[in-house]
């Protein structure tokens, strides 16, 4: 194959892969509505711990294991600045301390 059919692939790969985030962050904007309902704060981290071993488990290369931490370590706190951003609230302070608003 040439570079150039090789970027192609690559730019439909991205393509998936950018559909999969959205489809991911559509979970979580779900997620962060049921949560705030229930007066659960937006930052878990024994479920954070959960994806990040459920994902390195299942890993089989060529990524390393900590290329696979570091890219979904990226992916949950992007996830939890839109849970953020989804309920009005501040970044730092956890949905559970805006109870009864
Ligand atoms: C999506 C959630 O909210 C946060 C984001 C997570 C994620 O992106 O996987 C996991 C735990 C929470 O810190 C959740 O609670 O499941």
């Amino acid at each position: 194959m040439t570079l150039h059919e090789y970027r192609r692939l690559i730019d439909e790969t991205d393509a998936q892969l950018l559909a999969l985030l959205n489809r991911r962050a559509e979970l979580v904007i779900a997620i962060a509505h049921l949560k705030h309902a229930q007066g659960l704060p937006v930052h878990i981290p024994a479920r954070e711990m959960e994806v990040l071993t459920q994902v390195i488990t299942s890993n089989t290369g060529p990524l390393d294991d900590q290329a696979v931490r570091r890219l979904f370590e990226s992916i949950i706190a992007e996830s939890r600045r839109l849970e953020h951003r989804v309920l009005g609230t501040p970044e730092d302070t956890p949905a559970a301390s805006h109870e009864g608003r």
